[in-house]
């Protein structure tokens, strides 16, 4: 788009209006008041001015009244050259352009014509509207690796997943948060299924955990914890932990210790589901990721009433509780406690499957891990895990398509995104 004004004034009526010494104060801004004044205001020159300030108010099409005169100023730069420097409501009428000017007077008259063109073309402008928000989200979050950046940059996730029967759980949500960049991931895991989940990831770093003979956690292992903890940027807790006492203490434990960004999946949310009061005496930033069987434990109710009542329920935990919830399923929802909603377009059915969950909760601690704020961390993980899904559901069908494809959908998805 090219916008142009031009105006043309006689000096002589401009000088006149200079008789009133208020004239210059009212219709220059600061620093062309500032630049004029050093000249002594010569009458050519505030002519000018208004001329500019004119020919502006064709070009953007509202007239004199569009603007505050000041708010479009007419400046030399050292070799005289003009420029428009626009303020205020002029500098709103002018976004996403730019703006030329040229002046010119003889004795009798001084005129100016302006000339503005969007920065950016059209075609640019209507794709940015096209971006899908999950999109833009994740565009805005994922910063390219500078070329000097080393493993320290990229933060250190702790996942606390899996138990003996569900050791794919921790391998699932430990691989996936390696695959989305995260610097070192270390997982906790008992010492029993370290062996397969080692074997299936092994750029991981590992704690091992021992139940003690009741079954609960063992002193050592509260410290091996607590160790990790104090070494982590984010810490992912639940994905196939279990519900054993073991468990409950080490989920007990992470939440009054932790004070770094903590995702809470599955048997994390189960556990706290028995007395979500404790939520509320957390200190670190929490992200719950229920899927609505979840959900229902957390509020009592059914799976039938949340899916019934998905925003409403998601708004009000989320404030009450002081968490970002991420509400998963069709359209899944990612809520803050302020009360910012995202709502995802991507995925599909072929992503009900075991496991799906446990790679969506290794992938948000994953940037929540890198320094990403957690709303974003969560929008940005979603709307990928979804676009993974679909573009697995194109190669491989949503009947064959499994959770570990998702994850080896990403390194295409973010060649796609430039990172
Ligand atoms: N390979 C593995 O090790 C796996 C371990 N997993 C772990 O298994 C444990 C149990 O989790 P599950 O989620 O399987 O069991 P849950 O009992 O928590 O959830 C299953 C129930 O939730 C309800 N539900 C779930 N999604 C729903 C939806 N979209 N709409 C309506 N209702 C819905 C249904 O009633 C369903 O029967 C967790 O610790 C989990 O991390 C699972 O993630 C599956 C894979
Ligand atoms: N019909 C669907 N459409 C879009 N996404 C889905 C659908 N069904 C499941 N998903 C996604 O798959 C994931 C399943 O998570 P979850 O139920 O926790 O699985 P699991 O615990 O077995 O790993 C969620 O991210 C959910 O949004
Ligand atoms: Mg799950």
């Amino acid at each position: 788009m090219l916008l142009i004004g031009t105006d043309l004034v006689e000096i002589a009526r401009i000088r006149k209006s200079m008789r009133n010494p208020l004239f210059c104060a009212r219709i220059l801004g600061k620093s062309e008041y500032e630049q004029l004044a050093r000249r002594g205001f010569p009458a050519q020159s505030v002519a000018a001015s208004f001329c500019a300030k004119e020919a502006f108010s064709k070009a953007v099409g509202t007239g004199l009244s569009g603007f505050c005169l000041r708010e479009a100023e007419l400046l030399r730069g050292p070799n005289g050259k003009p420029r428009l420097q626009l303020t205020g409501k002029a500098a709103h009428l002018a976004e996403n352009m730019r703006f030329s000017v040229s002046v010119t007077h003889t004795a009798e008259t001084a005129a100016a014509t302006v000339v503005g063109w969007n920065e950016k073309s059209e075609m640019q402008i209507s794709e940015e509207r096209d971006v899908p928000e999950g999109r833009r989200i994740l565009l805005n979050m994922l910063k390219p690796r500078g070329p000097e950046s080393n493993k320290g940059c990229y933060g250190r996730l702790l996942c606390v997943c899996g138990s003996e029967g569900m050791a794919g759980a921790a391998a699932m949500s430990t691989l996936s948060a390696l695959r989305c960049g995260t610097g070192i991931v270390e997982t906790a895991l008992p010492r029993s299924i370290y062996p397969i989940v080692a074997s299936l990831a092994p750029e991981a770093v590992f704690t091992l955990l021992d139940a003690s003979p009741g079954g609960d956690l063992a002193d050592r292992d509260l410290e091996s914890l607590d160790s990790a903890l104090s070494r982590a940027s984010a810490c992912l807790v639940g994905c196939g932990l279990g519900k054993s006492p073991f468990a409950r203490r080490t989920v007990s434990r992470v939440l009054q210790t932790a004070d770094v960004p903590l995702v809470l999946d599955a048997d994390g949310i189960n556990i706290v589901s028995e007395h979500i009061d404790e939520l509320k005496t957390v200190r670190a930033p929490l992200v719950l990721t229920p899927h609505p069987g979840e959900m229902a434990r957390l509020l009592r109710t059914t799976p039938e009433e949340v899916q019934k009542n998905r925003e409403l329920f998601a708004r009000s935990f989320a404030r009450d509780l002081g968490v970002i919830l991420v509400l998963k399923g069709f359209e899944t929802l990612v809520v803050s406690p302020q009360g910012k909603l995202y709502r995802n377009t991507t995925g599909n059915p072929g992503m009900a499957k075991g496991g799906s969950g446990d790679v969506l909760a290794g992938m948000i601690a994953s940037f929540a891990a890198q320094g990403v704020d957690l709303f974003s961390a969560a929008a940005g993980a979603v709307y990928l895990h979804g676009l993974a899904g679909d573009r697995c559901a194109g190669t491989l069908s949503q009947c064959a398509m499994l959770p570990t494809d998702l994850i080896g959908k990403l390194p295409e998805l973010f060649l796609e995104l430039g990172r």
